[in-house]
């Protein structure tokens, strides 16, 4: 049985121990998504890794597959997708009726893991981005046909506790990892070209960088507050002969926004041709 918080608690297995594992075990057992005494974490070899995580959250972690894995409502796997394989073969046999497998993996298809598991079993593909250290994700979810509402809802709870969480169908998942799985990179490399500029105008490092996180900070509010208004708030700041006209000129005439859009688009189809690993 899929069990619900409210009373009864939820038995976890993080397979896999690295940033995503920790992001996702720092907010559920925060926002009590997830209880610590019911969370296990483990990984392939490092367990001074193991010992500091469960110091820090207060989870179990440990080597022992069986006493984590048996009558496991949820099982995260976290491990790189190219360590999938292994991952599934390792939870195969603990697979029963109520048991969910929730899987972070890039690029890694709900039907690989149905075929890998070789039974029916309810499985939830995500796309989290690496805001979820902050508790900031942009997630998106997909799931096969044996997830129950119930399981759905936990998985949303999971999410929902490291930020935002959405249900997309599969068939979308490239399109969510070109824009919010490697989304972050994107403004952290206008962050990188307006901190260059920045201190090439003169501004100390440290004056440049506190200016441009809290432009940051302020567009992301603002864009949230106007519903995603981004052209008529890019309108509003741009008055006629001004700075910001001369700027975005110079960013047409470079054609920065046809690049941009260009690289969103490889980055999918980077995620189908990776995705082609990973079929049977
Ligand atoms: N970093 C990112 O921006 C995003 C990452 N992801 C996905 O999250 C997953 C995890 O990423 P990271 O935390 O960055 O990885 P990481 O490399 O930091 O951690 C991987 C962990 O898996 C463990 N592991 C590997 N094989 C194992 C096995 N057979 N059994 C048990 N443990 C095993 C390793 O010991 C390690 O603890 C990846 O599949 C990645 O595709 C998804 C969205 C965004
Ligand atoms: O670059 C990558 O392949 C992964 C997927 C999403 C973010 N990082």
């Amino acid at each position: 049985m899929f069990r619900q918080q409210g009373g009864i608690t939820l038995k976890a297995v993080f397979i896999g121990a690295g940033s995503m594992a920790e992001a996702i075990i720092a907010g559920a057992i925060t926002s009590g998504a997830l209880q610590a005494e019911n969370t296990y974490v483990t990984n392939r070899a490092n367990n001074e890794r193991l010992k500091e995580l469960a110091a820090q959250y207060g989870i179990q972690s440990g080597y022992d597959m069986e006493s984590a894995l048996n009558n496991a409502d949820v099982i995260v796997l976290a491990m790189k997708p190219k360590d999938a394989a292994a991952g599934l073969e390792a939870i195969r046999s603990y697979i029963h009726n109520g048991s969910v497998i929730i899987s972070l993996l890039a690029g890694v298809g709900i039907d690989f893991m149905e075929k890998a598991i070789g039974k029916p079993c309810a499985i939830i593909r995500s796309m989290p981005n690496t805001s979820a250290a902050v508790g900031k994700s942009a997630t998106a979810i997909a799931l096969n046909k044996h997830v129950t509402a119930g399981q759905h809802k936990a998985a949303i709870d999971l999410f929902t506790a490291i930020g935002l969480a959405i249900t997309v169908d599969e068939s979308q998942m490239d399109a969510v990892t070109a824009v919010s799985g490697s989304g972050p990179a994107y403004i952290y490399y206008v962050a990188e070209a307006m901190q260059t500029s920045g201190e090439e105008l003169g501004l100390d490092h440290e004056t440049a960088k506190a200016l441009i996180i809290q432009t940051l900070l302020g567009a992301a509010d603002m864009l949230s507050e106007s519903n995603g208004q981004a052209a008529s708030l890019r309108k509003a700041i741009t008055s006629a002969g001004g700075t910001t006209e001369a700027a975005i000129r110079t960013f047409d005439e470079w054609h920065v926004k046809e690049a941009i859009e260009a690289g969103v688009k490889e980055a999918a189809a980077q995620s189908k041709r990776l995705g082609l690993s990973y079929k049977h």
